[in-house]
């Protein structure tokens, strides 16, 4: 547990949970002082978006240079004009963009121990000159910044705005009363659009008198972080760049060198930690992270909900952020496997198996038009096999030099065998069959025993090959006895019972391979099939294809100017090509919910990351992997054995403690001793409890109507979004009972609402979640943890509630 600030999270007031201002001299001030203070912050503001709108006016007159230059033929001015194009793109797409809250912080610094500057105009020491604070305990302002989302220098090169991102800027996020540096005074800066609506100020020297242009500096607290907290959430996730706490803040920028491992509760910010330092590594060295960031999210849900929060700080393009069912390029998972074969599927001895499969998937029989078992387009083994006209893998006959030369099925078998030896990828061995199968036709043909010069022996051999390679006869056999492999191919080989026992033995138990097998014969993919797809990628190989040519496109060679050109439509071809120019591997990688991750995904992951280094962050109490030991050991191969460096993330910013409370019941039953993270504020509203007798009944009192009832009462007390939680059994059941309830309601199954949150939450059934697989209490926990506001709990008889209708799982 190092590096974690051991006090408050922000500056004086934030943990108390009380809102109250501490430290602050609101109260006492004389009237009239508050509104001085908002007309100081909103000169400044007029003055940056005044420089803003120069800046956007130099930009696009840079495009229209850069337009006319584009005239111009010589190398010199092309690559000086792609140049501008690049630079005022992006300065354009970020000022033109509308930040709500672009200035968002102000600090108040005491003269430094030196003197020195750094390129953002800011002094650089963190810490106060030894002279800076006079004997009777009063000082002077040295230097007031600005903090915003990107940073501006005025025409004078003087920093009207740090970006937060600077080292000038961590103080604003890193200075507590116990530990102030050269902050007096920490200021949270509320505008909309163009207009300052208040701030909020934090004194670390509240035992200080300070002075700024010889007046005393006066503090207010208006609660902005509490009202922040307190907003109705829409369908997209914030960033908190105006109110990162310090604990956040250290691992926001910790340095990448190695793995940056984080956990945390529920609702402590490690999603929004986990995007906000994708921002800092990028501003930080963006050469070193052209390489790409990949961030892995467990569900497209959690991907849509934060997708936004990087565009909001200035940041895309270089960032993926991809769904763990969709890390392969060209399958998407759609589908859910039900616990027990999650379990299978997930687990590490499934290597084994595809290991097994990726090889004895040749000894099926395969008689192939094609030759090719690539399933790109069709998924079946079967089907390419019924498709393919005969040809016989069990009888090699070719006629070389003018003789019958044949070779039979135990010979063909060895071969394959001898082939096969060893662990290289399988598709890589095809030439390796080949050479085997010519060298025992050449041997059968005895044409060598009869030549003892080896000169014209290894001639005769040649021509030999040649001959025999020339056959169609023995091109549609090596096509068919060792086709090139797809991983699709394989999977869709493993939804054969008898096959599957096969490549199983001794890993799977006949239940398993039952199960495995059939959630293999649906139409798509699960998100562990594709993790399994991606095993197999590895395993199978990919065989070098010979390049083709490329002709020279003249429009290719136009580079950075596809905005000033007419749109044009991607052929084929260079679609094709940019897909297998995608990215593989990553420059870092950041692994959100990674509690989650199987060790089969855990491999898929660290296959993209193998040079990057990592962020991880996590919280093993949410954990819906039933085997954290198997996991831990996929986690540790995929991050090798780069040093880690731990933080741990302590408060609680989602929930009120009247749910967190009621969560921390369920906590301590799924993992005794685990403490829960601090809810920094209460509502005051306790959580609900509804009970339905008979959920058969379609009378009102149906669990329907109850869940329907319930969400309709909780719309019109919020005024943001509500989630309906249910085991993944009843998704369907659950979406229709909210059809007409509009779009502020969301009906979820308990492994969909990972990462999510909504002002209320209705939790359908306890019992149901938690004896829907053995990780279940840890999924209730997460579906508890969900809402900013409001929590009703509706059970039904699973769930013996009391007579107050608390579930026997709740109580304490
Ligand atoms: N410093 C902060 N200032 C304002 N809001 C914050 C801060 N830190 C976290 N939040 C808010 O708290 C909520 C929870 O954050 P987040 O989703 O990142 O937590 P988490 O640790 O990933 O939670 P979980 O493990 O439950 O998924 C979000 O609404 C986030 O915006």
């Amino acid at each position: 547990m190092a590096d974690v600030n051991a006090a408050s999270p922000s500056g004086t007031r934030v943990p108390s949970g009380t809102g109250e201002p501490s430290g602050t001299a609101g109260a006492g001030e004389p009237a009239g002082t508050r509104e001085r203070e908002l007309a100081i912050e909103q000169r400044h503001l007029d003055r940056v978006y005044a420089r803003l709108e120069e800046k956007i006016h130099e930009a696009e007159f840079l495009m229209q240079d850069a337009a006319k230059r584009s005239q111009v033929g010589t190398p010199g001015a092309l690559a000086e004009r792609d140049a501008q194009v690049y630079r005022a793109g992006i300065h354009l797409n970020r000022l033109n963009n509308e930040f709500e809250d672009f200035l968002f912080g102000r600090i108040d610094l005491l003269l430094g121990k030196d003197g020195k500057k750094g390129p953002d105009g800011a002094y650089t020491s963190v810490e106060p000159a030894e002279d800076a604070i006079r004997p009777d305990n009063t000082a002077d302002i040295a230097e007031t910044l600005h903090i915003g989302r990107i940073g501006v220098l005025d025409a004078d090169y003087s920093p009207l705005v740090i970006d937060w991102r600077a080292p000038a800027a961590a103080p604003f996020y890193r200075s507590t009363p116990v530990d102030p540096g050269r902050v007096v005074r920490r200021r949270v800066i509320r505008s909309k659009g163009r207009k300052v609506l208040g701030v909020e100020d934090d004194l670390m020297r509240p035992a200080l008198t300070a002075y700024l242009n010889g007046e005393e500096l006066p503090a207010f607290g208006d609660g902005a972080l509490m009202a922040a907290l307190g907003q109705a959430r829409s369908h997209s996730m914030r960033d908190i760049v105006a109110s990162i706490q310090a604990e956040q803040d250290l691992v926001i920028r910790a340095p990448a060198a190695s793995v940056t491992y984080v956990e945390g509760g529920p609702g402590t910010g490690k999603t929004a930690v986990a995007l906000h330092r994708a921002a800092y590594l990028l501003y930080q060295d963006r050469r070193r992270y052209s390489g790409g960031i990949l961030i892995v999210s467990p569900t497209p849900l959690l991907v849509a909900y934060t997708e936004g929060v990087l565009p909001s700080l200035g940041e895309e393009g270089q960032v993926a952020i991809r769904a763990v069912g969709s890390l392969v390029d060209g399958v998407e998972a759609t589908l859910y496997d039900d616990p027990a074969v999650a379990r299978v599927k997930g687990a590490s001895r499934m290597l084994k198996v595809l290991r097994k499969a990726a090889r004895g998937v040749l000894d099926t029989p395969q008689p192939s038009a094609g030759g090719q078992l690539s399933l790109d387009e069709d998924d079946s083994v079967d089907s390419v096999q019924e498709a393919g006209t005969a040809v016989r893998t069990d009888l090699l006959r070719v006629v070389a030099f003018g003789r019958r030369l044949e070779l039979d099925a135990d010979e063909l078998r060895r071969i394959r065998q001898i082939a096969l030896g060893g662990t290289a990828p399988v598709n890589l061995l095809r030439p390796r069959a080949r050479k085997l199968l010519l060298d025992a036709l050449w041997a059968k043909s005895g044409a060598g025993a009869r030549h003892t010069d080896p000169e014209l022996a290894a001639e005769l051999r040649s021509s030999f090959d040649e001959d025999v390679s020339d056959e169609d006869g023995f091109t549609g056999f090596l096509n068919a006895w060792w086709p090139e492999l797809t991983p699709r191919a394989v999977l869709a080989a493993m939804a054969d019972e008898k096959r599957l026992s096969r490549w199983g033995r001794r890993v799977l138990n006949p239940g398993e391979v039952r199960k495995v097998a059939r959630s293999l014969r649906r139409d798509g993919y699960s998100v562990h099939d594709v993790a399994l797809l991606d095993e197999l990628n590895s395993i199978l190989g990919t065989p070098a294809r010979p390049k083709r040519k490329r002709e020279l496109d003249p429009l290719d060679q136009l580079t950075g100017l596809e905005e000033l050109m007419p749109q044009r439509e991607e052929t084929q071809r260079e679609r094709a090509e940019r897909l297998a120019q995608e990215r593989v591997e990553y420059a870092h990688v950041i692994v959100d919910e990674a509690q989650d991750l199987t060790p089969m995904q855990w491999r898929m992951v660290g296959r993209r990351g193998r040079h990057a280094t990592w962020t991880v962050v996590g919280d093993p109490a949410q954990s819906s992997w039933s085997e954290p030991d198997d996991a831990a050991a996929a986690r540790d191969e995929a991050l090798g054995t780069r040093p880690r460096r731990r933080f741990e993330l302590t408060v609680n910013y989602r929930n009120p403690s009247e749910i967190a409370d009621l969560a921390a019941k369920v906590l301590a039953l799924a993992m005794p001793g685990m403490p829960s993270p601090k809810a920094v504020r209460s509502t005051g509203l306790e959580p609900r409890f509804a009970v339905v007798d008979d959920e058969r009944s379609g009378a009102r009192g149906s669990l329907g109507a109850t869940v329907r009832a319930a969400a309709a009462r909780l719309l019109d007390q919020v005024d943001g979004t509500v989630g309906v939680v249910v085991a993944m059994r009843r998704r369907d059941e659950a979406a229709r009972w909210l059809a007409d309830l509009g779009e502020r309601v969301v009906a979820l199954g308990s492994l969909e609402a990972k990462g999510l949150e909504y002002d209320a939450t209705v939790v359908v059934s306890p019992a149901e979640i938690a004896d829907e697989s053995p990780a279940g209490l840890r999924v209730l926990y997460v579906a508890l943890t969900r809402a900013t506001q409001q929590l009703t709990v509706v059970s039904t008889a699973a769930d013996a509630p009391d007579a107050a209708g608390v579930p026997d799982l709740l109580r304490d």
